[in-house]
């Protein structure tokens, strides 16, 4: 079947969504006739973020969205036309730019599915075609997939720390920008948010919107029963009062005796909400008033500042909170408000025969020097679905019989390979710059987010200090990287 184009669905036919640098190399890469050669990238991360344990992958759905309608319209290319270098001459010539006008994407792309774990160093996205193309594309994958991953996993920590109560992402006030919030809310439902109130969400990615209602509407009425009473009119079964305008436990008696007259007219108040001070005291306090008031089923809803630690320290201090409202702290990811992905180039075809130039890029620390091939990621697991170490290997050499995975850090650390049951992460997206993938909806990715948590060990999923997961090179790629690292570094006298 051929998966229907996503027709601008997430990201709209921006093709200048880029960095300049991406033009001027394209512009090189032309004048020398290089722009064919064919290339291949990845994209991966080389920390999780949070100083947690894992990643949720997210994004590809909005990168796929933006590759399909890669190309440069006519008042792109008048833009371009009329920029100009220091000397005040264009900056690129008209070949150039027509090339560009006729500019189509034909890279292969391979992808780990949204809603997979995933490590630090595992390519997230592998592009392979003409390395014109296949450059230009870094600057629109690196922020779609590095902002989505990352608020993906912050709703998976939310998500961890809430257990099985509702979460619901309150974030749209406090992102940044519009497309800040609209995919934050789409990357939290994703990472395991149970609705949003973002509205433009709901209407685009079909996500459940939930709410209460603010301070002002309290104020806005004489006293706070009455603006009680008067949300309930309009909502009589879905009303969430909130009740620290003025005095948080009189705000729950003011909720309690509203209950009362809604339910002399059969209907039942489905929650309050907290909103500030003591979250833990207050609504075991509000808990109690209610059961003994005899409304045990109506929720209590908190909010004010949450993140994963608090909701943890609040249900290790007796809260008595049904859902947990999230706002700024999710959707800026408070904590750690960029994911460092990284793009780069691991090989390229040679000019003469048909072999590959496995490229790598050198730094002072091993951590940053990346990883040469055309890789693949293949995570072992047990027959039970646990996952237990994962092998980054080239899938244009052969595997020996025997596999081995060695730590890319520390050679010292090797895992002989035992389990013999296994999956290749990365799939087929595109191929030759069509879409073959039938991308899963985004129910499916959520639903494979806490699949894939619960394949983790407790000890890689624990906030403080996780356990690292085991990623190894493949014995043959780890002996090829350290021969060429030694190549290509120089050897200085001491
Ligand atoms: N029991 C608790 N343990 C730890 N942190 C808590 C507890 N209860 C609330 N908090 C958090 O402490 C912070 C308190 O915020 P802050 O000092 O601004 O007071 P506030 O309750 O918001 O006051 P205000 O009335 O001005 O809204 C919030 O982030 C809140 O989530
Ligand atoms: O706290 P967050 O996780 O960001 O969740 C969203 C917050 O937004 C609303 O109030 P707002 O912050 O606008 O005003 P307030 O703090 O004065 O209530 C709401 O009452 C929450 O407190
Ligand atoms: O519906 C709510 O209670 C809500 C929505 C956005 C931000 N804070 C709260
Ligand atoms: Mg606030």
């Amino acid at each position: 079947m051929n998966p229907a184009p996503l027709s601008g669905l997430y990201a709209p036919s921006l093709s200048l969504v880029t960095d300049l640098y991406q033009l001027t190399m394209a512009y090189g890469y032309w004048k020398k006739g290089l722009q064919d050669r064919e290339a291949v990238f990845h994209l991966y991360f080389r920390k999780p973020p949070f100083s947690g344990g894992y990643a949720v992958c997210a994004g590809l759905a909005y990168a796929a969205d933006w590759l399909q309608n890669l190309g440069f319209s006519e008042d792109d290319i008048t833009y371009l036309a009329g920029l100009k270098g220091s000397k005040g001459t264009p900056m690129f010539e008209q070949g150039f730019l027509d090339y560009l006008r006729d500019l189509k994407f034909t890279c292969d792309v391979d992808a780990i599915a949204e809603g997979t774990v995933v490590f630090a160093n595992e390519p997230l996205v592998r592009v392979q075609g003409p390395l014109i193309q296949a450059q230009l594309v870094e600057t629109a994958l690196l922020t779609l997939i590095n902002f989505q991953t990352l608020i993906a996993t912050k709703t998976a920590r939310i998500r961890e720390a809430a257990g099985s109560d509702q979460v619901l992402e309150f974030g749209l006030r406090r992102a940044q920008g519009f497309d800040g919030g609209l995919s934050a809310s789409r990357a939290a439902y994703l990472g395991g948010a149970d609705a949003t109130s973002n509205v433009l969400a709901g209407q685009r990615f079909g996500i459940p919107v939930k709410g209460t209602h603010a301070h002002s509407w309290v104020m806005s009425f004489e006293d706070e029963e009455e603006a009680f009473t008067a949300y309930a009119e309009a909502f009589p079964d879905d009303s969430v009062f909130l009740v620290d305008t003025y005095d948080t436990l009189e705000g729950v008696r003011h909720a309690i005796a509203v209950a009362r007259q809604m339910r002399e007219r059969g209907h039942e108040l489905a929650g309050i909400r907290l909103d500030s001070g003591d979250l833990a005291y207050l609504s075991r306090e509000a808990r109690a008033l209610l059961d003994e008031a005899g409304f045990p089923k109506t929720r209590i809803v908190a909010s004010n500042d949450l993140d994963e630690s608090l909701i943890t320290s609040l249900k290790l201090q007796g809260a008595r909170i049904d859902t947990w409202g999230v706002g700024t702290k999710l959707v800026t990811a408070y904590d750690q408000p960029a994911l460092g992905g990284v793009y780069k180039l691991a090989a390229l075809r040679h000019a003469d025969d048909n072999g590959w130039d496995f490229t790598v890029k050198i730094s002072e620390q091993l951590a940053k020097t990346s990883i040469p091939g055309i890789l693949q990621v293949r995570r072992f697991e047990t027959e039970k679905g646990q996952a237990r170490a994962d092998m980054l290997y080239n899938i244009a050499e052969p595997l020996p019989e025997n596999l081995t995975i060695i730590d890319p850090l520390d050679p010292t650390r090797r895992r002989p390979v035992r389990s013999t049951t296994f999956r290749e992460l990365l799939e087929p997206v595109f191929r030759q710059g069509k879409l073959i993938m039938t991308l899963p909806s985004l129910q499916e990715s959520r639903e494979r987010v806490q699949r894939e948590i619960n394949s983790l060990d407790p000890s890689i999923r624990r906030f403080l200090n996780p356990h690292t997961y085991p990623v190894g090179l493949e014995e043959g790629l780890n002996t090829f990287r350290t021969n060429l690292i030694l190549e290509k570094r120089p050897q200085r006298p001491a």
